[in-house]
């Protein structure tokens, strides 16, 4: 080969390469745009809306719509906690959105990139976050509406609460919440330490399917604390007993927690029911000593009526394993999952 025509060869060559890693990269980021189809604005009312990409042309339809209603005078109120206040806001007779407004404003990268990760996270027992506006003053989030609130409303005993649930119901939520936080822990990469398991985090859709909610939140407002924090995050009555001495968050202190929603399950009592702390006790301990001496059926919630008691007392082993002292010993949450699927999973097979 002559060599002018090796140039011409190495020319082509250098130039079909370039066209192809072009392209590569072309596709990846299309790739990227078309998994998050973000509607981003900049300088939306003084600071940035993104929503993340929902599918089919109807939920982009609907963004626009949640884009333009966006305003915290559309909204009432539904609840609020210890980062801030939800409001629903209704875009139209079909479609409506539950609006966290963080008490704190920051719209940093990691921030931003703590989001998107957060909205990557899509299971049928997680609450997909749609969505979120960031300004100096405020951030807010954009998560779906779950018509039925959360699980701490069902079990509390207040006079204006009538729906109770049975215990078929409670068995459905359990497995469901399981399921969610067993993802979290074991399917997501990196894997996710929710941080704040309870019943308040633990809603509700239309089928009274459970979906645990606001994952990455204490990490996100805590952003420099990924696994070790030094106050104490999480909320008393159910957090494991070694956070107090390492304030370290763990795949196993998530168990417990969980554990602890076993109980209010089980019980129909909360962990920050004051009698409790009248009796000198907490609901942990209540519990751990009527297992002990197997009369479970004594702390059982009154509402719950005649129960398959083999069930009940699955539950409550399951409970206690959850709730050991030693962390070592508490099971996954992947072992919890198969454990809570052994005794009905004829019934439970449509919920995986
Ligand atoms: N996506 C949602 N759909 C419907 N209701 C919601 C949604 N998110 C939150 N709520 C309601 O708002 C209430 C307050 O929620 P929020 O997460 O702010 O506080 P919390 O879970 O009670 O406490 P904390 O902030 O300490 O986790 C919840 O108990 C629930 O009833």
């Amino acid at each position: 080969m002559s060599k002018s025509s090796l140039l011409g060869f190495y020319i082509t060559v250098s130039f079909i390469g370039f066209v192809i890693s072009k392209s590569i990269i072309l596709i990846l980021l299309y790739k990227r745009w078309k998994r998050k189809h973000m509607i981003n604005e900049e300088g939306y009312a003084g600071g940035k809306m993104v929503i993340f990409r929902s599918s089919g042309p109807q939920c982009l339809e609907s963004d626009m719509k949640l884009k333009k209603t966006l305003s915290l005078n559309n909204m009432e109120v539904i609840g609020s906690g210890g980062y801030g206040t939800v409001y629903k806001l209704k875009i139209d007779d079909s479609k409506a959105f539950a609006v966290k407004k963080l008490n704190r404003g920051t719209a940093d990268k990691g921030f931003e990139r703590e989001l998107e990760a957060m909205a990557d996270i899509k299971h049928r027992n997680i609450v997909t976050l749609h969505g979120y506006y960031a300004a100096p003053q405020y951030n807010l989030l954009i998560y779906e509406l779950m018509p039925n609130g959360s699980l701490d409303n069902f079990l509390c005993r207040r006079a204006e609460q009538k729906k109770t649930l049975n215990w078929s119901a409670r068995y459905r939520i359990a497995i469901g919440a399981a399921r969610g936080i067993s993802y979290l822990h074991h399917d997501c990469i990196p894997h996710i330490i929710h941080r704040d398991i309870k019943s308040s985090n633990i809603l509700l859709d239309e089928n009274m399917e459970a979906r645990v909610s606001d994952f990455g939140l204490a990490t996100l407002m805590e952003p420099d604390k990924t696994h070790v924090s030094t106050i104490v995050a999480g909320t008393f009555g159910y957090l494991a007993p070694e956070y107090f001495d390492t304030g370290r968050a763990t795949f196993k202190g998530d168990v417990y927690s969980y554990g602890v929603v076993l109980l209010e399950l089980l019980t129909g009592r909360k962990p920050s029911d004051e009698t409790f702390a009248e009796e000198g006790t907490k609901l942990v301990t209540w519990v751990k000593a009527v297992v002990q001496e197997k009369k479970e059926e004594l702390v059982l919630d009154d509402r719950l009526g005649t129960c398959p008691m083999q069930e009940v007392n699955h539950v409550f082993n399951i409970a206690m394993m959850c709730l050991e002292s030693d962390p070592l010993k508490r099971p996954t949450m992947e072992e919890v999952v198969n454990l809570l699927e052994q005794t009905k999973p004829d019934k439970l097979a449509t919920a995986s």
